[in-house]
């Protein structure tokens, strides 16, 4: 099979298993995978974080967002923009609407917006993963596009056991993530960074 249709096929199989996992499991694995990433000292020293809002089953990082506020540090959050770009945007009052995809997104005019260089930490969502940190995503390239301009930043996957697979069918454009976080544990895949 091409690495595309293996990749569609991941992808849509990873979908299906992040939707089919039961309301009290998720909840488990969302709270067990919020209090892994707080403990972790890439988390810890990171000043500036791209998180995400949570679709279409994706574990939900809302637990995390709320204490990384707490504790001083500023959130961004992906809007998409034209040819498949990432902005870093921190939601200013009232900022929130539904944007591209139906995906919860900053209101652009209220938000401040945080250069990838100045990231510390993306917490990168996926449909697919393997235990060496290979990642299908969503299929339009937009963290591809946007992981290497984020060159100070770790690059942490963030998925359920479920969405794992033996070998994820990622290509040479596939950017290699530093690590990946489940419900069960942390997967390294470079070691650029301290976790
Ligand atoms: N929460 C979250 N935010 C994110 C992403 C993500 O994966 N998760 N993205 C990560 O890139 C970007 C949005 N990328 C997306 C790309 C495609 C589709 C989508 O629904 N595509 C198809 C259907 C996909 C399918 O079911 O196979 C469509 O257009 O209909 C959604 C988001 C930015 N924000
Ligand atoms: N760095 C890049 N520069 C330009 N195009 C890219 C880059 N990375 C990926 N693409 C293109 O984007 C499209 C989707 O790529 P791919 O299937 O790897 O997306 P994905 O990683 O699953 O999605 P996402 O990152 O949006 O969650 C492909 O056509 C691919 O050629």
């Amino acid at each position: 099979m091409e690495i595309r249709d293996r990749k569609a096929a991941q992808r849509r199989a990873g979908i299906m298993a992040r939707r089919g996992l039961p309301q009290a499991e998720r909840a488990a694995a969302n709270a067990a995978i919020c209090a892994r990433i707080l403990a972790m000292p890439c988390f810890q020293k990171a000043e500036n974080l791209l998180l995400y809002a949570a679709f279409g089953g994706e574990v939900d990082l809302a637990v995390l967002a709320e204490q990384a506020a707490r504790l001083g540090k500023t959130v961004a959050y992906p809007v998409c923009e034209e040819n498949f770009t990432l902005t870093a945007a921190v939601p200013g009052l009232d900022g929130w609407e539904v944007g591209a995809y139906g995906i919860r997104t900053p209101v652009l005019e209220r938000a401040a917006l945080v250069r990838p260089e100045a990231l510390d930490l993306v917490l990168v969502p996926c449909t697919a993963f393997d235990a060496v940190c290979r990642r299908v995503g969503m299929g339009k390239g937009y963290y591809d596009r946007y992981l290497p301009r984020c060159r100070n930043a770790v690059a942490l996957g963030v998925a359920f056991e479920a969405q794992r697979v033996p070998e994820a069918a990622a290509d040479e454009q596939d950017w290699q993530l530093d690590g990946f976080v489940t419900e069960r544990k942390v997967y390294r895949g470079t070691d650029e960074f301290e976790l």
